[in-house]
């Protein structure tokens, strides 16, 4: 996906799991003063609830029929879209083996029954404000404050990590360096604040196009771009170029100076596969040398190899 939101603690969601009815309710209404609650009773469903709708914090009961609580944090922990989400146990068991476990299984925290309310609510508000805390730092460190897109330290930081994956998996990376056209004539003629104002606009054109979970879009540079495309083959590659192409040209936004009288992209597209050959710089030269024969063959379109 192509964009994260910034969160207060009245927005945040928490999960709640657990098969008693009566318990999930209750708890649910206690932090219902504090964030918002979603329920459901088993750690299956609360994997499938991940999936969709990645919450804040889960609090989670110990005990429960298939899978139990302490497998369903170890899961939550081993999984690196879940493992920054605190879990709480809700747990009767204190006994030293049993905080332990709870511990061992990778809880931030647990609440002994009989559930004090203020308790809970305090536990939960800690828990969450320092996960709010940590978001807004990893959205400063990773994202740029123009656009809200990724930044250049995303693309350096997750590289490593998605080529080592691509390769084990045998699947390729597709890779797109956009440039806005002419935008020095865009600023010399509308201003620098109004050049701002443009490449926040074509961000937001362009991010509508990262349907996949790991797909990304960066503010390389000044007016460029890099989309980051995983598992995507040389053609799909160029399509998404072309629909963001399009896209961008669709806004309209006026460029008297530029040959097309309206603001556009260019691009360059490459998928590569043998990840023992690529340094991420290589691959980026690679898609640069197709953004000059763009540039050179009219702008506005997009150059794949
Ligand atoms: N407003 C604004 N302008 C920026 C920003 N970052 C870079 N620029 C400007 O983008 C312009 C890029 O100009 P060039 O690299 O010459 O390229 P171009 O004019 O787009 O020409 P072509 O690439 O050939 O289409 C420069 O004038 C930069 O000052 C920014 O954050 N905001």
């Amino acid at each position: 996906m192509f964009q994260l939101a910034s969160k207060n603690l009245a927005s945040s969601n928490i999960l709640i799991v657990d098969d008693d009815e009566i318990s999930s309710t209750l708890i649910a209404a206690i932090l219902s003063e504090v964030c918002q609650c979603f329920t459901v009773s088993n750690a299956l469903d609360a994997l499938d609830f991940c999936e969709n709708n990645l919450p804040d914090l889960m609090v989670v009961d110990v005990n429960m029929p298939g899978m139990d609580g302490l497998t369903l944090c170890k899961k939550i922990k081993q999984s690196k879209a879940t493992e920054d989400v605190p879990v709480i146990f809700i747990t009767s068991n204190t006994g030293e083996n049993s905080q332990n476990d709870c511990w061992q299984a990778g809880c931030s925290d647990f609440v002994p029954k009989p559930v004090i309310a203020q308790t809970l609510i305090h536990r939960v508000k800690n828990q969450l404000l320092s996960k709010l805390r940590l978001d807004a730092i990893m959205k400063m460190t990773f994202h740029d404050s123009l656009t809200g897109l990724y930044n250049r330290n995303y693309i350096t930081q997750e590289y490593p990590i998605l080529a080592r994956q691509l390769n084990r998996d045998q699947q390729p990376l597709g890779l797109i360096i956009f440039d806005v056209d002419n935008f020095k004539q865009y600023n010399d003629t509308y201003g620098h604040l109004q050049g701002d104002i443009c490449l926040a606009r074509v961000a937001d054109a362009m991010r509508k196009f990262g349907r996949r979970a790991r797909d990304a879009l960066v503010r390389f540079g000044g007016e460029e771009f890099i989309a980051l495309l995983p598992n995507t083959s040389l053609t799909d590659t160029t399509r998404l170029a072309n629909q963001i192409i399009q896209a961008v040209f669709n806004l309209n936004i006026p460029h008297t100076t530029s040959s097309l009288g309206r603001v556009t992209l260019s691009a360059g597209a490459v998928s590569v596969q043998n990840f023992d050959q690529y340094v991420l710089d290589e691959v980026i030269e690679q898609a640069d040398i197709n953004l000059y024969d763009a540039k050179l063959e009219g702008k506005n379109q997009v150059v794949a190899s």
